[in-house]
């Protein structure tokens, strides 16, 4: 569905040049949620809107939903959804006087869609995104999950086979967040359509997506599903206590092949292994053989912010809470994106 080499973007002003994008390979599958995962200012949404059509990219190749993007970037916008990220808070633009059904038909319109065949889609899309009984409300006075939902449903009326949606929770509160969580699936699941998402929430790669690809500075510095980025940081632990006897549980386990450090604290063994599901009965098994009996035991994975630190040697949370870049993003942008995106006119 999207198949990337070496996406890079410069942006120059002033006689200053910001390598924003430096080079990004990417393959994404059809069906698959993927979440672009990186700290302010690493170059999500430059590589977004490139692919997107929006920006044209100083190097690189790319074929995006079965269009080459730079030779036929009219036929990706059409193949393509594009819902960008919520403008202001949470309220959008507050000189939006639509109706949420006004919105959504319109933007049948804008794609030469029939009005009874656009109606059919609004239908479902309220339906889907749970904006059932809002559809005569005006879109100013929408809730901001509603809004983000209402501008996901815009994205998605011309019923593209990809939609990208620059960070669809920012600003969301948890509740909404994880509603948003299950109407993206839902999408997926329904129509079919690949999803390739920015975030810099942690928990929602995690929750979300099928794959990540994680950017820092403008280059991908790690790809794979959230499991096995994980795996890649230092294994999983294990925390057990046993009853009694534990010098002869530490020797025991020590001397397993799956076990590859061993630490006692406070009472407990903590155990580092390669993978834990699998490591798991073995050491029951040899606790059972030898008699020794357990009051607890659990299975902790690293997480993904252990993965970036692995990487970078730097926090995503650290680089999140300072917001990097921005100052400047009108610069090296193209202007009219064809149809509206969902922020209004
Ligand atoms: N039009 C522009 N002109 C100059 N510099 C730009 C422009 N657009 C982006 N940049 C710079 O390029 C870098 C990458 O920005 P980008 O918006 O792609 O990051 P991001 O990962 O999407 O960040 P965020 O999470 O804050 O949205 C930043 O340093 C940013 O300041």
């Amino acid at each position: 569905m999207i198949e990337a080499r070496g996406l890079a973007k410069d942006f120059t002003s002033r006689k200053r040049t910001v390598h924003a994008v430096r080079g990004v390979d990417l393959t994404v599958e059809e069906g698959e949620i993927v979440g672009f995962l990186g700290p302010n200012g690493a170059g999500k949404t430059t590589t977004l809107r490139m692919l997107n059509t929006l920006l044209r990219p100083t190097a690189g190749t790319a074929t995006v939903a079965g269009a080459d993007l730079l030779r036929n970037p009219l036929e990706v916008r059409k193949r393509i959804g594009f819902v960008p990220q919520a403008i202001g808070q949470t309220q959008g633009g507050t000189t939006d006087t639509n109706l949420v059904i006004e919105e959504l038909l319109d933007q049948g319109a804008a794609y030469r869609i029939g009005k009874a065949e656009t109606a059919r889609r609004a239908a479902q899309l309220i339906e889907q995104l749970d904006l059932g009984g809002l559809d005569q409300r005006l879109v100013k006075t929408l809730s901001g999950g509603q809004r983000r939902r209402l501008e996901i449903a815009i994205g998605l009326v011309h019923q593209p086979s990809l939609v990208f949606l620059d960070e669809p929770t920012t600003g969301l509160d948890p509740q909404s967040r994880s509603n948003m969580w299950e109407h993206i699936r839902r999408i997926r699941s329904e129509l079919g359509t690949t999803v390739f998402l920015t975030t810099h929430y942690l928990d929602e790669a995690d929750a979300l997506c099928d794959r990540l690809f994680v950017i820092d500075r403008g280059v991908t510095v790690a790809v794979g599903t959230p499991d096995e980025l994980k795996r890649r940081v230092s294994g999983d632990v294990v925390t057990l206590r046993v009853n009694g006897q534990l010098p002869a549980a530490r020797a025991l386990l020590a001397e397993q092949p799956v076990v590859q450090e061993i630490a006692v604290s406070d009472g407990e063994l903590r155990l580092t292994v390669e993978h834990g599901e699998e490591a798991l009965p073995v050491l029951l098994r040899v606790l059972d053989g030898a008699g020794i009996t357990m009051s607890a035991i659990s299975l902790a994975r690293p997480t993904l912010d252990d993965v970036f630190l692995t990487l970078t040697g730097r926090s995503l949370r650290d680089d999140s809470a300072s917001a990097g870049g921005g100052q400047d993003k009108a610069e090296g942008e193209l202007a009219g994106a064809g149809a509206r995106t969902g922020n209004g006119e």
